[in-house]
């Protein structure tokens, strides 16, 4: 039993009091007796919205349920807006108005790229995270599928030069596309230098040219005569020719050049929410300890990887010459935002003045908020946001009300830890059906500190699920992307972005490439996000960071969200289509290959998580893909299988059976992780199993069909269970 401290009405976890203590509040302009009384207070003050909040949710749910019991078999698209409408579902439309976000940096307002996501509580991936502003373009292009291994190109354990001369000819095209030379092509080059503040390109003909257009060419290291690297800028976004003559690749190159280094992840999230697994207060130390090490600058890591041990820190910022010989420099790091938790869970590591756990949501706030004070206040090694600005991602919340509480919740956090009004900016995610249907009231409520809207769509497709999960059966998980609901909140959401002002202001994000091995379709699928209006996407890896920088070199965003700005119908009755089967006599076989899939991403997912605590994996399908598991895809395959079996799509028999037998494949799956836990051994007592079926079985009656209570409450009992076993 922990021995909770006990300040004003409030209980404290002693090791998360002691952390604040000693680790949050040194330097942070804050004393610890003013700390706990404002946060008292703060916890006091709001916890009833939040609780009115969530029961709301549940009411809603609950009509809406009812209503399809009700209405189904007479279904009449107008009496359900009408229904919706009148239970305040639907919001009442909006007068015009534009965000009015000041301080934000330009990687938000001016310019397009990447956004990566990373576990927080993963120091070794947030740190390569944070540096993955910049990446190789030879070794993401060697290192996966973008370059097909037909041709004697396959990848091997040593250098495999086939393979690396077609790295090669790929970037030498890219160069041609993006910086074409006044003639020939960036093959047949033989030198680059610079002289008189021109890049001077020799050709192998023997003649000396330059670029099309000069003012790409914006730096350079190294000498002018002998630079060793030549800065370019295209479409708002850097990348460098690196030459070495003496290097094993550019050896073999007539110029010299050994990579093509690429601005990449120009943002970062820091993710405390759906890829972690933090279920108490020494989770929660973990995550927020990792935060405060990347917003001082000092987090280090050093692991084993191969035979070598690595050290590994933050990138210090890029130097470089301009044409005209001025020195500068850029950002070595991504700009970094953190995602704290919705409003949904609470955390033991604080009790309120009755005992019970406090909202996460709160002390996610509160904490990030106070730790990120510090590289504000100039206490870090590096300058993350050049504006002062705290960039936080609020996931989760539905509808306007929910976004008018996250606003109060970073107004009071302002005040209590002494920051300028809306310092505290915030990244809306669209990934709520009651959000998305509601966009423009929900920007609103948040207009002066809004720098993001993003489409979850993972979540969203979960939800999407659970609000009509007694519409009907749904049609199969692969075919959500292609449906109505799905492409129309897509497109009304750059829509809204637009007609709020969020040009040259804010992000439009897109979601997640859920495929992190998959990078050749990535790269002929991807770019489809700039192309609908996205000046932002996520990115799973840093690898794939690098790929993805090359969308927006081939597409301007800006010239194409001026077309879009025009565009302004209203999607609502699209978004309302809900996606249940047409026609649900699936044949036998489709409904197993459903299920078994299904199956094995819970299995694959939850098993690391309950047992290991790893918050996000790669997990195969049936088919063999690897795919990015997080909390979010989970409530997709759980729903999906909850849903089917209420309808009786299958029967409970055989969903029982599908588990157990792909918990046999996930077994066989995990056999070379010296940490794994089976769950085939003793499917009764392996709680990772149990939580499996919680998932499926109890589905209906989670919250918005959310994961985390069954996560979060089987997590803590694997834990106790297994500290009993060493003991
Ligand atoms: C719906 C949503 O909410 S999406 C947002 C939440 N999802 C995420 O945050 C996804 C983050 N991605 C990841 O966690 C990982 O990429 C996974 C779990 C999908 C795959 O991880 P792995 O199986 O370990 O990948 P893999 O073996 O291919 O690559 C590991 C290497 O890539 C790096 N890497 C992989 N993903 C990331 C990342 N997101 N950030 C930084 N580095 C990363 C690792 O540091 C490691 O390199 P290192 O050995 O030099 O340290
Ligand atoms: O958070 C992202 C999502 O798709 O869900
Ligand atoms: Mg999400």
């Amino acid at each position: 039993m922990t021995k909770y401290k006990k300040v004003g009405n409030l209980q404290i976890d002693p090791n998360f009091y002691e952390f604040i203590l000693s680790e949050a509040l040194p330097d942070s302009g804050l004393t610890t007796e003013q700390f706990w009384a404002d946060f008292d207070k703060l916890v006091h003050d709001l916890l009833p919205e939040n609780q009115a909040l969530l029961s709301k949710r549940q009411e809603l749910q609950q009509k809406i349920s009812n209503w399809h019991q009700a209405n189904n078999k007479k279904f009449n698209f107008d009496n359900y807006k009408s229904f919706l409408k009148e239970i305040g579902y639907l919001e009442p439309e909006v007068e015009e108005f534009e965000i009015t976000t000041q301080g934000v940096d330009k990687e938000i307002t001016s310019q397009a790229g990447p956004q990566l996501v990373v576990p927080v509580n993963n120091a070794r991936y947030a740190i390569n995270a944070a540096n993955a502003r910049w990446g190789s373009l030879y070794d993401a292009l060697y290192g996966t599928d973008a370059i097909s291994e037909k041709d004697g190109a396959e990848r091997r354990a040593t250098y495999n030069e086939t393979r690396g001369k077609k790295v090669i000819s790929y970037a030498k095209a890219f160069l041609d596309q993006t910086i074409p030379l006044e003639k020939g092509s960036h093959k047949d080059v033989e030198n680059y230098t610079i002289s008189d503040s021109k890049l001077i390109v020799s050709l192998s003909t023997g003649e000396t040219i330059s670029i099309e257009d000069t003012s790409k060419f914006v730096g350079f290291q190294g000498a002018a005569d002998v630079p060793s690297s030549i800065l370019f800028n295209n479409n708002g976004l850097h990348f460098e020719i690196q030459i070495d003559r003496t290097h094993p690749i550019g050896q073999t190159d007539p110029a010299g050049v050994k990579d093509i280094l690429m601005e990449a992840a120009l943002t970062t999230i820091m993710d405390c929410e759906d890829s972690v697994a933090a279920v108490d207060a020494n989770d929660k130390i973990e995550v927020y300890r990792n935060w405060l090490g990347l917003m001082k600058g000092d987090l280090t890591t050093t692991f084993t990887k191969g035979t070598k041990s690595i050290t590994r820190k933050l990138n210090e910022d890029r130097e470089y010459t301009s044409p005209t010989g001025e020195e500068f420099k850029l950002n070595g790091r991504s700009l970094i935002f953190v995602r704290n938790v919705g409003h949904l869970m609470t955390t033991c590591a604080v009790l309120d003045q009755t005992g019970e756990e406090i909202p996460e949501g709160i002390l996610d706030c509160v904490v990030t908020s106070l730790l990120a004070k510090q590289e504000l206040l100039g206490r870090g090694n590096f300058k993350n946001s050049e504006e002062g600005s705290v960039y936080i991602v609020k996931p989760k919340m539905h509808g306007s009300e929910e976004v008018a509480f996250a606003n109060l919740l970073f107004t009071r956090v302002e005040d209590m830890l002494g920051l300028d009004r809306n310092t505290l900016k915030i990244g809306v995610m669209d990934e709520e059906r009651r959000t998305s249907l509601n966009l423009r009231a929900c920007i609103r409520q948040v207009k002066d500190r809004v720098v993001f809207i993003n489409t979850g769509f993972l979540d969203r497709t979960g939800d999407e699920m659970h609000t009509s999960m007694e519409a009907g059966p749904m049609i199969r998980k692969h075919e959500m992307k292609l449906s109505t609901w799905l492409n129309a909140y897509e497109t009304s959401n750059v829509n809204v972005g637009l007609a709020t002002g969020f040009k040259g202001r804010a992000q439009i994000g897109k979601g997640m490439w859920a495929m992190p091995d998959l990078m050749a379709d990535m790269l002929q699928q991807k770019s489809g996000q700039l192309k609908a209006g996205a000046n932002t996407a996520w990115v799973p890896s840093p690898t794939a960071a690098v790929l993805h920088a090359l969308h927006y070199h081939e597409t301007d965003v800006p010239t194409v969200q001026d077309q879009l700005i025009k565009r302004s119908n209203d999607l609502t009755d699209s978004i309302l289509q809900i996606p249940i089967a047409k026609n649900s006599d699936w044949n036998r076989e489709d409904i197993q290959q459903e299920l078994d899939n299904n199956a094995q991403g819970i299995l694959g997912y939850v098993v690391r998580w309950i047992n290991q605590g790893i918050g996000c994996s790669k997990v195969p399908d049936i088919n063999n893909i690897a795919l990015m598991e997080d909390r979010a895809t989970l409530r997709i395959s759980s729903q999906h299988m909850t849903n089917w079996l209420h309808h009786g799509i299958c029967t409970k028999e055989q969903v029982l059976e599908t588990l157990k037998r792909m918990a046999k494949i996930v077994d066989r799956q995990n056999a070379g992780d010296l940490n794994y836990r089976p769950m085939a051994t003793d499917y009764e007592h392996s709680v990772a199993f149990q939580a499996a079926l919680d998932l499926v079985f109890k589905g209906k009656e989670q919250p918005s069909g959310y994961t985390e209570p069954i996560l979060h409450r089987r997590r803590k009992e694997a834990k106790a269970m297994f500290q009993a076993q060493t003991n």
